[in-house]
């Protein structure tokens, strides 16, 4: 049996445990599958991603990467993640480049690879002429692409997406689209919470739509239109009955 990269189960968790936000939550990402993570402001996606960076501890299931809790090898389990966060979060002492290089340092990659990549990434969100700057002269989208490229220099089996198109420019949502197909068809497994529905529905393989700490469905668009009773419904549609709790789940 193929082990996921991301197994999540039966977890329940938040940040005090006489009131938990996570309630029984369950899903798995495999190598080579990206995965929307959707649900209403609150809804608890943000701390189910904090469960999975081991930042929160579950009360009660678990959380393994590649087969393995953080638990039972935090190293092995951070080195095989990367994440992007909702908001960027720099080192305002360090260059764009010096951001790069700590994050090749951290991964242990080699010279020529970290080169090739960080020229490819460089290329591709148009930051060539900021290497040397400094934070404080990046704009909101130039910090998001900084964080972004961080986490795309290690080529990790799993990318953990946090919200990660606000502030970017529409050539920086298609650069970073592009990216995460890329490192899908190289085998990664890729979790993205995001409220951008349309991007959502175009590009992930599967959903998972979290509400108040609970998945009330997930699947593919098929399988989550078909639950839903209406095979032309767009995910758009899908995730407004369910906010509205308008929807009645077949079976
Ligand atoms: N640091 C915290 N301490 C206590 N409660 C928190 C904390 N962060 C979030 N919560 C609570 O946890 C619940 C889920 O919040 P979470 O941030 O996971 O939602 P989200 O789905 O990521 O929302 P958004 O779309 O607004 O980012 C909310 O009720 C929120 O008030």
């Amino acid at each position: 049996m193929v082990v996921p990269i991301l197994s999540v189960n039966q977890l329940s968790g938040g940040y005090s445990r006489q009131r938990p936000v996570l309630h029984d939550v369950s899903f798995d990402i495999k190598s080579g599958e990206l995965v929307g993570l959707v649900g209403l402001n609150g809804a608890g996606k943000s701390t189910t991603i904090k469960h999975i960076l081991g930042l929160l501890e579950p009360f009660s299931g678990e959380v393994r990467i590649d087969g393995r809790t953080l638990k039972e090898d935090q190293q092995a389990c951070r080195q095989k993640m990367a994440y992007v966060p909702e908001l960027p979060e720099l080192y305002e002492q360090m260059t764009l480049e010096e951001h790069l290089q700590l994050t090749a340092m951290a991964y242990h990659l080699d010279r020529q690879t970290y080169q090739e990549r960080s020229k490819q990434l460089l290329d591709l969100f148009h930051m060539e002429k900021r290497l040397h700057w400094f934070p404080v002269h990046f704009s909101k989208g130039m910090r998001q692409k900084v964080m972004i490229m961080c986490a795309f220099l290690a080529h990790p089996a799993l990318y953990i997406v946090d919200e990660p198109f606000v502030g970017l420019d529409p050539l920086g949502i298609q650069s970073l689209l592009d990216l995460m197909v890329a490192m899908k068809k190289e085998g990664a497994g890729i979790l993205m919470s995001t409220h951008i529905l349309s991007t959502a529905e175009q590009y992930c393989d599967r959903f998972i739509i979290l509400q108040d700490g609970q998945i009330v469905v997930q699947g593919t668009m098929e399988e989550i239109r078909e639950k839903f009773g209406q095979k032309d419904a767009s995910l758009h549609e899908i995730y407004l009955a369910v906010a509205r709790g308008e929807n009645e789940w077949k079976q």
